[in-house]
């Protein structure tokens, strides 16, 4: 039974963001043109020298409609769907970088599972064992139109196949005994046959013969990532996933999830410390407090542009559209069965009695400030140290653009140093693999 713990142990973290233009017209935006490696791999050696884990790139299989039942939004500002393959950027950042992992999203209902193992195996050498895979069932319909299905599955048989996907992958990494390669050039054998075995797999959704074709990789297989915060994406987190990524917005939340997160995991013979708990934020930084205070404020007004990204950003989450309810009113109750996408996109701005109108959703989802952190280099440290000594651990995801990287390397040069000091922060990579890195605290 795991009972908590006060914070005795460094905090981790992320970079998240994905391979698209989200931030393009942003008012620190960097010159650079997003579609090459370039502004990535800078930002990736970026997060390398603040000792971040890794970095992960979300990914979407298509343009969606969820608002107003059109892609018009979504083309017209850049939005969910409008982004290149985030595997391929993978490699290329992987290739730039030395410690960091690289994380990619691929969808399991999308993808054959021979071909995302495949895929991953290969990956995790190419970065000499620092892949991670953001586990997704896809939640909007768009990919599935693009793929030649009209309907979006449902919400929790997405969750059924996906255990079995789950099962047949881990089967194909370990088709091969770790030792099965042997490359004597005097024998001339390249690996005993005795230690590569047909998985002969056969479930309810998929069937396949394996062994992979891919030689045992550094890490065994790769670090998996998981973003679903319904029961059962909570629950296929706990039972799969290295880390776990959530979007809570308060303290109260965050607590709550993380010890949700640390029983459930034990319901499925695992030790809590197995799964790692990452919370988004992007705190507003400043030098000066005058500072902060201006850009809290600029938050407070986006513009009518920026408001109506948000709301169909957050329908495409849900796979819902948001455009029928009156923006200035609190949603009505929704009853969340009803939603085949994200199903807690939007109560988590709801919990504890709070009663947000549809515009401050929207203002508070443009601003992207979860945890409502603010502040100087030392009191941003200060906050993250008090989330983290409250909740227990285990660390953070920031959600920045690419074309921020004024604002990454200031939270680098700035945030992390003042938590080294304080013995918060990793001052070395002491592992090999992002899975040694990721359970060294
Ligand atoms: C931080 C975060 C990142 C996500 N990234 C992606 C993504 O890149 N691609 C995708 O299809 N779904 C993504 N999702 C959706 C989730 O993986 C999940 O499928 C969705 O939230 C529905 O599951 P749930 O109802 O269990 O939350 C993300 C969700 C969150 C919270």
């Amino acid at each position: 039974m795991w009972e908590g713990n006060p914070l005795k142990k460094k905090i981790h973290f992320g970079w998240f963001t994905e391979y698209g233009p989200i931030g393009w017209d942003g008012p620190d935006a960097v010159e650079g043109d997003w579609r090459q490696p370039k502004l990535y791999q800078q930002m990736a050696q970026i997060c390398e020298k603040g000792m971040f884990d890794f970095v992960l790139y979300a990914d979407h299989l298509g343009i969606t409609s969820s608002f107003k039942g059109s892609i018009d939004n979504y083309v017209k500002y850049g939005l969910n769907g409008v982004n290149h393959d985030s595997t391929l950027l993978a490699t290329m950042v992987a290739a730039s970088t030395n410690h960091l992992g690289v994380g990619t999203t691929v969808s399991t209902m999308l993808t054959p599972p021979y071909l995302l193992a495949r895929q991953m195996a290969s990956l995790d050498h190419l970065s000499m064992g620092r892949v991670a895979w953001n586990v997704v069932t896809t939640g909007n319909v768009a990919g599935f139109l693009n793929f030649g299905m009209d309907q979006l599955p449902d919400h929790d048989a997405r969750y059924d196949q996906a255990e079995e996907y789950m099962e047949l992958c881990f089967k194909l990494w370990s088709s091969w005994e770790p030792d099965a390669v042997i490359m004597d050039r005097k024998t001339g054998v390249f690996a005993d046959p005795d230690k590569v075995q047909p998985i002969n797999f056969e479930g309810q959704y998929y069937k396949s013969r394996g062994p992979l074709n891919v030689l045992p990789t550094p890490q065994g297989r790769p670090t998996i990532i998981q973003a679903g915060s319904s029961q059962r994406g909570k629950d296929f987190a706990a039972k799969w996933a290295d880390a776990v990524i959530v979007g809570a917005h308060y303290l109260d939340d965050m607590k709550a999830y993380y010890d949700d997160m640390k029983q459930r995991v034990t319901k499925f013979g695992r030790e809590p410390e197995q799964l790692k708990v990452f919370f988004i934020i992007k705190p507003v930084l400043g030098m000066t407090e005058q500072l902060v205070n201006q850009k809290l404020e600029a938050l407070r007004h986006p513009p009518e542009s920026a408001i109506h990204a948000a709301l169909s950003a957050l329908s495409s989450r849900m796979n819902y559209d948001l455009s029928k309810f009156n923006i200035d009113e609190p949603l009505p109750p929704i009853d969340e069965k009803e939603i085949q996408g994200g199903q807690t996109t939007l109560s988590r701005f709801y919990t504890s009695g709070r009663r947000p109108t549809l515009r401050e959703v929207a203002i508070e989802e443009a601003a992207g400030n979860k945890g409502s952190i603010a502040g100087t280099p030392e009191q941003v440290a200060d906050q993250l140290q008090h989330i983290m000594e409250s909740v227990g651990g285990d660390g953070f995801v920031v959600r920045v653009d690419t074309h921020d990287h004024g604002y990454m390397q200031e939270f680098v040069d700035t945030v992390i140093p003042v938590l080294q000091a304080r013995g918060l922060v990793r001052k070395e990579y002491t592992g090999k693999t992002l899975r040694d890195n990721l359970m060294e605290f």
